[in-house]
């Protein structure tokens, strides 16, 4: 008998060839197989979405082309997983096969069933070598609102907003509830997301420490983009097969397949990284808000989603306020330790030209000599911003970007930090030969150069003198080097990290009781209305590292530099008050009609010149005019983007709003083969690509 399955198969973008092609099988097939099909003159991997056994109603039979190969090895891709991908692929408005086939590991594609048969193998035989369901775990005593927390996600009905203090135990939490999980069924999976990558090797030691002894190494896997293919394969496949029972992954890890899936984490659920910036631009914590329900719609056992955070992402803050969401509050640090103090330093009342004023220094010292840590947070890597001639107008811009190139002591190199374009500092200026270049501003490098001068007199308590650190994406890059530095400050070794926002995040740092935020006040009189929800959550994150030993958290200080001390952001974060920020926030978008009030799409173009970019956006925009749905939705100016140029592609953009998701979706759809016809507009030309970003982080 002859069967045509629809298979969903990696089209190009844009080709506007978005659902399944149909293909011809002798045997039936399951939907969610994988199969290899001809696609032109190529053999690729493909997904059956189903298969009929009535033959397509507009070809003929010798039209359709076989299926080559079926990977029978493999159970098929669930129907909740399909279901996910579908909504994935509507939702951000990517093709379905695009979406589908690019969140399988790319080591699958090349995969055939003997290849996969061993690999298979060696799941079971690592299976089950270590797994000791008896052994004792040693596990601290809940604390009372952890307990009350636990017990409410016992009877949960929609999802969790977990709204813990910084140090309020929320890990534990988290680590109980997977427990109960995987106690209560043997097949039961657990997904714990995080933001970074930098945050997996200590979450995942905390995960292991506490499932290893009693369901074994293999019950325990990362997801990641560090990974390499065939480790990536690997853990995928032991997800996909139920032999792991925790995975732990950054955003990626939300499309991986999970059969017994009852719990998602989404930990420091604000973070901007769960929005993927390119490709199919999907936020992680939204799909695993629709991954829970799905699988709770499909299945006899609900699948639980916990989003959590000190600082929750106002869209969660609105729908916990709506009744969305059930809001579980911890806001005692664990042990009874106080959130830290915050100093705010008036940089009008300071030396001239001090980046580090002398107050801040005067207490750092007196940390230094107790044995306690410091920690500066400074949100730009490099020694300066850019390097300037005094004499003409040279400074050090990319040649490819409207940015300038980074100075970085420490290689005497400029580097585009957008493009990466590298190239050695000039000894003297490239433009008129004066041999006086110098830095303006500063990055991470230069404060940590500088605070070594400054702290040289400082001692510890055993007479020793201090010792100053930096933590940031360059300091970081050789692999396990953050690991290395963080376990120095977790020893003692060094008494001021210096850092970007990376040493802001999660850390468990138990001797910090003095946390310094530079340079700031950009972020209050940003054009992006995100601005201050970031810095604001960034602070508070940073405060969180201090005083989380209660033992030292009674002077424990957050101090921030600030030429602004009077706005109303440093009053409401003074107070730690998350509340009452997130409603004066929430109160100024509802007027303005801005998310969460509203919805935004935005319409990207990339091209070789700005004018070709802003050509097709207002080509579209007015091809638009006669679209069903086109009342609803208001559509902008298209406008360069805040770095115009990158890599020498000029960048434009144009923003969508709409008082309604629905209405947004509709007009999008509607809109997408006239923004595919739009790329043969003649004053296009020069257009590189476009891209719908749905739901954008930063406008
Ligand atoms: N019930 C408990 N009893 C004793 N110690 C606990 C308990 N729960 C958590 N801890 C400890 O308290 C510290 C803070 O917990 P954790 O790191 O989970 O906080 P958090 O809420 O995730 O904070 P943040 O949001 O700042 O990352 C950790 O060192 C943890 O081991
Ligand atoms: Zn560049």
């Amino acid at each position: 008998m002859t069967y045509w399955p629809s298979v969903v198969v990696a089209t190009p973008a844009h080709s506007g060839l978005a659902g399944p092609l149909t293909y011809r099988s002798e045997q039936p097939l399951a939907a969610g197989n994988l199969v290899r099909v001809p696609l032109g003159a190529r053999e690729v991997l493909g997904i059956v979405w189903s298969c009929p056994s009535d033959p397509p109603a507009d070809c003929s039979e010798e039209q359709l082309r076989p299926v080559s190969a079926v990977l029978d090895g493999l159970m098929p891709l669930g129907d909740g997983w399909r279901q996910l991908v579908a909504f994935a692929a509507r939702y951000y408005q990517r093709g379905l096969g695009e979406m589908a086939l690019s969140v399988l590991p790319p080591a699958l594609r090349d995969l055939d069933n003997t290849q996969l048969a061993r690999r298979l193998k060696r799941l079971a035989k690592v299976n089950g070598s270590a797994a000791c369901p008896e052994t004792p775990v040693s596990r601290p005593q809940a604390s009372a609102e952890q307990q009350q927390v636990l017990d409410a996600l016992g009877t949960l009905d929609r999802p969790a907003l977990l709204y813990g203090s910084t140090g309020s135990g929320k890990t534990e939490v988290y680590l109980r509830a997977t427990e109960q999980v995987l106690q209560d069924d043997p097949a039961a999976q657990v997904l714990v997301l995080v933001p970074e990558i930098n945050l997996t090797p200590q979450l995942e030691e905390r995960f292991r420490q506490r499932f290893e002894p009693r369901h074994g190494s293999a019950a325990l896997v990362s997801l990641h983009s560090g990974m390499t293919p065939a480790q990536r394969l690997q853990a995928w496949l032991a997800a996909h097969a139920g032999t792991a029972r925790i995975v732990l992954g950054t955003r990626m890890a939300i499309f991986a397949s999970l059969p017994g899936l009852r719990l998602i984490v989404v930990d420091e659920e604000h973070d901007p990284s769960y929005k993927s910036q390119e490709g199919a631009r999907y936020s992680a914590r939204d799909l695993a808000v629709y991954r829970a329900k799905v699988e709770s719609d499909r299945g006899p056992h609900p699948c639980r989603v916990i989003l959590g955070s000190a600082t929750p992402s106002l869209e969660s803050w609105h729908a916990a306020e709506q009744g969305r969401y059930r809001r579980l509050a911890m806001p005692g640090r664990i042990g009874g330790g106080e959130l830290p103090r915050l100093r705010l330093v008036d940089m009008n009342h300071q030396p001239k030209g001090a980046t580090l004023s002398p107050p801040l220094l005067a207490a750092m010292e007196e940390r230094i000599a107790r044995g306690e840590q410091c920690l500066v947070l400074l949100n730009r890597r490099g020694y300066a911003p850019v390097l300037s001639c005094d004499a003409c107008a040279w400074k050090s811009q990319c040649p490819h970007c409207s940015a300038f190139q980074v100075f970085h002591k420490l290689d005497r190199t400029l580097r585009c930090h957008h493009c990466g374009f590298t190239r050695r500092v000039p000894r003297a200026c490239p433009d008129c030969g004066n041999l006086d270049i110098a830095p303006i501003g500063r990055g991470t490098e230069q404060i940590e150069e500088q605070l070594a001068g400054l702290l040289s007199q400082a001692v510890r308590p055993d007479g020793t003198p201090a010792r100053v650190a930096r933590m940031d994406a360059d300091t970081t890059r050789t692999k396990g080097s953050l690991e290395q530095q963080l376990q120095a400050l977790h020893e003692g070794e060094v008494d001021v990290l210096v850092g970007t926002q990376m040493v802001a995040k999660g850390h468990d740092f138990r001797r910090i009781t003095l946390v310094a935020g530079l340079n700031v006040d950009a972020a209050l009189f940003a054009s992006d209305y995100r601005a201050p929800e970031r810095l604001f959550a960034l602070l508070m994150q940073a405060a969180g590292r201090a005083g989380r030993d209660a033992g030292h958290s009674g002077h424990s200080e957050m101090w921030v530099q600030t030429w602004h001390p009077t706005h109303p952001l440093f009053a409401a974060l003074k107070k730690h008050d998350y509340p009452a920020f997130a409603a004066e926030q929430l109160a100024e978008r509802e007027a303005a009609a801005m998310p969460p009030f509203g919805y935004q799409a935005l319409l990207r173009a990339d091209a070789r010149t700005q004018d070709a970019a802003q050509a097709y956006l207002n080509g579209v925009a007015d091809a638009a005019a006669d679209l069903p749905g086109r009342d609803e939705v208001t559509l902008y100016p298209a406008v360069p983007l805040p770095i115009q140029r990158v890599a020498n592609v000029e960048r434009a953009q144009m923003l969508v709003e709409s008082h309604s998701r629905q209405a947004l979706q509709r007009f999008l759809w509607a809109w997408q083969p006239l923004l595919l016809q739009g790329r043969s507009l003649p004053e296009a030309r020069g257009l590189i690509r476009f891209a719908v970003d749905v739901d954008p982080l930063a406008v």
